[in-house]
């Protein structure tokens, strides 16, 4: 099992077979979690990233909405339970070595605490330089090519 999805239209949530299986296939840090990156399904915009353990990803499985581990507060975490800015999850992925996970979901108002749109909304901290100015690099690529 790769993906797990739930949508309006689904009325069996996965199995706890399933969920044991997903949990089993993922790679867990030494911590017991895993970084989940929840994009806006539609729009693609990356909202925030947050952690799993194996007990906050059944639950935003069985119940579509996204659940985290805390790790500063040491508790699950049903991101919005207090602001009310709930994700809605549609499906989850894994990466393709198995130890981040990506949740589309479907936003309700801002997804970062302090009231932006996402976690990384105008908080650009750094501009690296053009590569297309950089004239002793294009030389070395072009060196390499060839
Ligand atoms: N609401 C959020 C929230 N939304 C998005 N994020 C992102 O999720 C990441 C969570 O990763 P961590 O495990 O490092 O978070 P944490 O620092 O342990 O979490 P907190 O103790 O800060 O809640 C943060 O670094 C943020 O980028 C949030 N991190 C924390 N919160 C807190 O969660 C609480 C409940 O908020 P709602 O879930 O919106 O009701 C509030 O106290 C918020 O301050
Ligand atoms: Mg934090
Ligand atoms: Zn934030």
């Amino acid at each position: 099992m790769t993906t797990a999805s739930t949508s309006s239209t689904a009325s069996t949530p996965p199995s706890g077979d399933d969920v044991a299986a997903l949990v089993e296939s993922l790679s867990f840090t030494a911590d017991g979690l895993v970084p989940a990156i929840a994009q806006q399904h539609d729009t693609g915009e990356v909202l925030m990233l947050a952690w799993v353990d194996a007990e906050s990803l059944r639950l935003t499985l069985e119940t579509g909405w996204a659940t985290y581990w805390s790790r500063s507060r040491a508790e699950l975490w049903r991101k919005g339970a207090t602001s009310g800015h709930l994700q809605r999850v549609l499906s989850v992925a894994a990466d393709c070595d198995r130890d981040t996970l990506l949740l589309q979901v479907d936003q309700t108002g801002p997804a970062c605490h302090t009231g932006t749109a996402s976690c990384f909304t105008g908080r650009v901290v750094a501009e690296p330089a053009d590569p297309r100015s950089d004239r002793s690099a294009a030389d070395e690529n072009r060196g390499e090519t060839t």
